[in-house]
């Protein structure tokens, strides 16, 4: 694990996002996993900044999305899917066809759940994997529980979760209960995994997540076993690391 601080909010996003850049500049047919929640718009504004430059492209990238809300329709401003269109996808060269979210209103959502990991597993691996972190140590939606799940799946979103969320929302009722998400199996499976954590109120989830036993009670804490893990944190969310 490479777990890498920084002083400033933009040095954090500069870092990870040329580390995103990276990726697509190295591997002629990049597979990247995304992921949504306030931490990654500043990555994602950067991202674009350095795309509008004309040094790269997204035309032969295809990107993974870890999770959508289920029951949202897709054009309200929080689904992942407006989400995803209004920080990266509207402003890049990336064609639609390549860039895969889970459809949290399809009719047969177990079918959906199917078809997405079929879709991941036709273009063999996720070469990066972005990751941010609930404060309960969740990674996509995959919530603390007695046991975890490999593929995609259908979620009940912790109450704590919802909470969180509720920011975005007009209230919490407004916070829809379930979500589709990829599964930590799938999320392991990415040749590398950048996790990025920022704020003093994440710094205890940091520390069981890094340092604390691997236990499906902290989602994130699986991550220790990956061989290739990177992660950025703001000297805030680092504040409890030994
Ligand atoms: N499903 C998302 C996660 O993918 C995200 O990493 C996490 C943290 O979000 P934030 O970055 O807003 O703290 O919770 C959300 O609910």
């Amino acid at each position: 694990m490479n777990i890498l601080t920084f002083d400033s909010d933009a040095k954090l996003n500069e870092a990870a996002a040329n580390i995103i850049i990276g990726q697509i500049q190295t591997t002629p047919r990049a597979v990247l996993g995304l992921a949504t929640g306030g931490t990654p718009v500043g990555i994602y504004k950067q991202v674009v900044k350095e795309f509008e430059r004309g040094m790269f492209s997204f035309r032969n990238v295809t990107t993974f999305n870890l999770d959508e809300y289920v029951n949202i329709p897709v054009d309200h401003p929080e689904s992942y899917h407006s989400y995803m269109k209004s920080h990266l996808f509207g402003q890049i060269d990336l064609p639609a066809a390549q860039c895969h979210i889970p459809d949290g209103n399809a009719a047969d959502l177990a079918e959906e759940c199917r078809r997405y990991d079929e879709a991941i597993e036709l273009e063999g691996q996720i070469d990066l994997q972005l990751l941010g972190l609930g404060h309960n140590g969740h990674i996509g939606f995959n919530e603390p529980a007695h046991a975890l799940t490999k593929g995609t799946h259908i979620v009940g979103l912790a109450q704590e979760t919802r909470e969180a969320n509720a920011r975005f929302f007009d209230s919490i009722d407004d916070v829809p209960k379930q979500a589709l998400t990829m599964g930590v199996g799938t999320i392991l499976k990415a040749k590398k995994i950048l996790l990025v954590v920022k704020g003093a109120d994440k710094a205890d989830i940091v520390k069981s997540s890094l340092q604390g036993p691997i236990t499906t009670d902290v989602p994130a804490s699986l991550l220790q076993t990956h061989p290739n893990l990177i992660v950025l944190l703001d000297n805030a969310a680092a504040g409890k690391l030994a």
